[in-house]
């Protein structure tokens, strides 16, 4: 049985009095539930939201690191540090990060092979640009972010990786990968797993999707059987709104 996830990126949103608040509702009105959920607000209130949060079971993670333990790098977090305060859980290769901070797969490989070498969980997201769609090469894309950054992993790592498959065209758009869509590129993902290493590990993979993943449209895209959750943009920085998709999972 795979982890159902659904875990909010806040992005560059929310200054330490929002923080606080939408923290104080998500814990007060998180329903019962057996997925995990997590919530990675800003760098700055990460410290804080793992106090805030400390007898909830909502996980506070990470959006971003850098590879390097410390060092030269100025404006960068390390793997250490989010140790430091607590936080065991990072997103990496965001295609926000891909597309505004020149993230290549090379450079993510790097960052996840830091992250798993301090224990760390990884979401890693990826997933292809309109063009890649309209041209039909959504697939042969796919495959090679992940053969290209996750590929050189030993089969134990993947006990510690979470995917996130994002369409890029899909994020932040109001428009939504159908659930059919949404569910044959997971399926194809476990297939490339599978090839690539076995059916076993690639079962046990949570694949989360993201893009647009509203209230309104969350029970169908989860209701796919190759689709264990979300990673809500959006959604997640409005607390019913994140509920809901709680909810729906
Ligand atoms: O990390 C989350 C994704 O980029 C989805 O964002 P969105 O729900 O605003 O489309």
């Amino acid at each position: 049985m795979r982890n159902k996830i659904v875990a909010g990126n806040w992005k560059m949103n929310k200054d330490r009095e929002e923080t606080e608040v939408l923290l104080a509702e998500l814990a007060a009105k998180l329903p019962d539930t057996t997925a995990e959920v997590m919530v990675a607000p800003t760098f700055v209130n990460l410290q804080e939201a793992v106090r805030l949060l400390e007898n909830s079971t909502i996980q506070v993670i990470a959006q971003n690191m850098h590879y390097a333990d410390n060092g030269a790098f100025t404006g960068e977090i390390s793997a250490p540090m989010l140790n430091s305060i607590g936080i065991d859980t990072v997103i990496l290769g965001h295609s926000e990060r891909r597309a505004y901070f020149g993230e290549t797969d090379e450079l993510l490989a790097k960052k996840v092979a830091a992250a798993l070498e301090k224990n760390m969980r990884v979401i890693f997201c990826f997933g292809e640009e309109l063009e890649d769609r309209k041209s039909g090469k959504h697939f042969e894309l796919v495959e090679s972010q992940l053969r290209n950054a996750l590929f050189n992993l030993e089969a134990d790592d993947w006990n510690r990786i979470v995917l996130a498959y994002e369409p890029v065209w899909a994020i932040g758009t109001g428009e939504t990968a159908s659930p059919e869509q949404a569910q044959e590129m997971h399926a194809f993902i476990r297939k490339v797993i599978t090839d690539k290493y076995n059916g076993e590990l690639a079962e046990k993979i949570s694949i989360l999707y993201g893009g647009s993943v509203k209230p309104g449209n969350a029970k169908e895209i989860f209701s796919k059987p190759d689709v264990d959750g979300g990673l809500i943009g959006g959604a997640s920085l409005v607390a019913d709104d994140f509920m809901a998709i709680v909810e729906a999972i």
